[in-house]
């Protein structure tokens, strides 16, 4: 609930290790406040979160620090460098010094931010920013990765990097969850997924089973069909007359 406004209705959902989990919805259906919800940056008004066999109402930072959480948006601890900001999670997480900078250092060279480490994210476009805060929640080496929108704005290379290890993380057994708009990229990372329309769950499964309830076609078009407009066809021909009129 945001005051009197329910965010999300009856949602029960069981995410596996070793397996890529997403979240998919229109905008404002709910996934970001799931996620939230999960990493524990908002709390729920009824219902619980088990991870491990431990609630999250009675062991919050015990499940906080199992937990790299990449939020919806970028735009935060503006005013630090990136460099302040990874001394501020390593410190958050206890992470011992060697270790800190063996890790850092393979991230910042992967994502290419070798040249950007004392510059204050506020001086960052939108990509680079993405890119510090998904290296700020890798830096602890958590086993659940919870990523919200995660590739966008990154650039092509840096979000083929980030799929590759997604898919390593969960080839070890550990917990990758994430949303996205980008139908594409559900299609080809995801093992199973949870689809969010207004507010309530209406799929909750394998990708592959999804898939093959209308073979031949694509996750795209499966999705559309069952959360987008059904008159689509003819508000697009309508747009177009308008379009063609003046
Ligand atoms: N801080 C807030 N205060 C009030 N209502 C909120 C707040 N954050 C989200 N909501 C509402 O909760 C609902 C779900 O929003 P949420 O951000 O979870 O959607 P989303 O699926 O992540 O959307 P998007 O794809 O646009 O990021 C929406 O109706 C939204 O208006």
């Amino acid at each position: 609930m945001y005051g009197q406004k329910v965010a999300l209705a009856d949602l029960s959902l069981e995410i596996p290790s070793g397996k890529i989990f997403g979240f998919l919805g229109h905008n404002g259906a709910g996934k970001s406040t799931t996620i939230k919800t999960l990493v524990s940056v908002i709390r729920q008004t009824s219902g619980d979160v088990v991870v491990d066999g431990m609630k999250l109402t009675d062991n919050r930072l015990a499940i906080k620090q199992k937990v790299g959480y990449v939020p919806d948006s970028p735009d935060i601890f503006l005013e630090l460098t990136a460099n302040d900001y990874w001394d501020l999670i390593t410190s958050a997480y206890q992470i011992p010094s060697e270790l800190k900078q063996a890790r850092l250092e393979r991230l910042v060279a992967l994502f290419n931010m070798q040249d950007e480490i004392d510059t204050p994210i506020a001086d960052f476009s939108h990509g680079m920013r993405q890119k510090a805060i998904v290296i700020g929640a890798l830096l602890p080496d958590p086993d659940i990765w919870v990523l919200d929108e995660p590739m966008t704005g990154l650039d092509p290379q840096a979000a083929y990097d980030l799929k590759k290890l997604m898919r390593a993380h969960a080839e070890k057994g550990k917990m990758v969850i994430f949303s996205t708009h980008d139908l594409a990229t559900a299609e080809e990372l995801c093992d199973e997924l949870a689809i969010l329309k207004k507010g309530e769950l209406i799929y909750n499964g394998s990708v592959a089973h999804l898939l093959s309830t209308m073979p031949e076609k694509s996750l795209e078009t499966i999705y559309l069909n069952m959360v987008g407009r059904q008159s689509d066809t003819k508000i697009v021909s309508e747009l177009e007359g308008s379009d063609a009129s003046e």
